[in-house]
């Protein structure tokens, strides 16, 4: 197990970048505990599996370092940097029993067979797969050949830290809650330092204690899923994480406060100075109806059972609300209000008056 540590890393698959497009990876400045549940999680093409290859060591970094405890690994090879990778689909040996898949890596390294035999019992004990030891890999299905990699992940005691790179693709829908609350399991069990990779915020927020969320080569923000949720640092965040995400309105600013239709709107922060235009960030869930509200037109409320989202305009923005199933909505004359402490004001996507701007 081992803390990592990226510093000042940034990649870009070009031999001559030149503009901050050409960077599959902008400045990368992060680290991660010894022991820790995380997961990169952003859309495709923000980064993601560069940033896996970088640590594994599939790819070295155009600029930067990476260290495991401290030590500068950067110029290593993957096998030996002692990473274990999770794929997407399911890396098995068919011809196999699900013992001798389990045993593989072990044995591969000279581990006598007593230890063995008692790593991968454990290991199979863990991953539901004790009664399936002895029959073919092939025999399995997709959830349980993957079954069979995430153990294979695990069965080693000399891993550096446990790379997932979108494991549940492959699984099928009604399946992957299990699986996910397994690999959760898994990680309170074992303790290592494992990195999750997954475009699926339900996925990221299951399974990490802390999330890195990633958009166009950089980090736009590291925290608990409580801290996504309650304190987007970008408005990517807001709108990324949550369903349905933040609403992000265009507002006008005068004296560092944000006005929406003419009306000056009570905030959680101030616009930073010489701001004359920004964007409100409101989550659906902080807004309601009300007779001292902004004035909005009800287009469409969609039932999902619990919670109704019901979605209007207001002066020209589309804002999204959303309602416990009963809670009145009204036919006409509707005014929306947001809540004080919950809505934001962001500036160029960014929390104004936060630390964690962009430079
Ligand atoms: N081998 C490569 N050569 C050139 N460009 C690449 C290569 N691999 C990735 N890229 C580019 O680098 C950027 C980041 O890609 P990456 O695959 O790391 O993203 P990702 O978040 O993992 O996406 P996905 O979820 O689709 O795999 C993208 O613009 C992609 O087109």
């Amino acid at each position: 197990m081992a803390k990592i540590t990226l510093s000042n890393l940034r990649h870009s698959y070009m031999a001559d970048p030149k503009d901050d497009a050409d960077w599959a990876l902008k400045k990368l400045d992060l680290e991660w505990e010894d022991g820790g549940a995380y997961a990169l999680l952003g859309p495709s093409g923000c980064g993601k599996t560069t940033l896996l290859n970088i640590i594994s060591g599939l790819l070295t970094a155009s600029h930067g370092q990476i260290l495991f405890d401290d030590e500068d690994v950067s110029l290593l090879p993957p096998d030996k940097r002692h990473i274990a990778q999770v794929f997407q689909f399911p890396v098995v040996y068919d011809t196999m029993t699900v013992y001798d898949n389990l045993a593989f890596p072990l044995r591969n390294r000279g581990i006598d067979e007593a230890t063995v035999d008692s790593r991968v019992r454990e290991v199979a004990e863990m991953t539901d797969l004790t009664s399936m030891l002895g029959r073919r890999a092939s025999k399995l299905t997709a959830d349980g050949k993957q079954k069979i990699s995430l153990g294979r992940g695990m069965v080693r005691t000399d891993v550096n830290a446990i790379l997932f790179d979108e494991p549940l693709t492959v699984i099928d829908p009604h399946l992957k809650f299990q699986l996910r609350s397994k690999l959760k399991e898994l990680h309170d069990r074992v303790k290592r330092t494992m990195i999750y990779v997954t475009h699926d915020q339900t996925e990221a927020l299951t399974f990490a204690d802390k999330v890195v969320v990633m958009n166009m080569g950089e980090v736009v923000q590291i925290g608990t899923p409580v801290e996504l949720f309650e304190s987007p640092q970008h408005t990517f965040v807001g709108h990324f994480i949550g369903s349905p995400g933040m609403n992000v309105i265009p507002c006008e600013v005068h004296d560092g406060q944000a006005h929406l239709s003419g009306q000056r709107l009570e905030t959680s922060n101030k616009a930073d100075a010489g701001t004359t235009h920004a964007e409100i960030g409101i989550r659906p869930e902080f807004v309601t109806f009300s007779d001292q509200g902004l004035p909005a037109q009800v287009l469409k409320v969609s039932d999902t059972g619990r919670f109704n989202i019901v979605e209007t305009n207001c002066a020209g923005n589309k804002i999204k609300l959303l309602l416990d199933e009963g809670s009145p909505i009204p036919s006409e004359n509707a005014k929306i209000k947001f809540d004080a402490a919950s809505t934001r004001i962001y500036v160029d996507g960014w929390l104004s008056g936060s630390e964690h701007r962009h430079e």
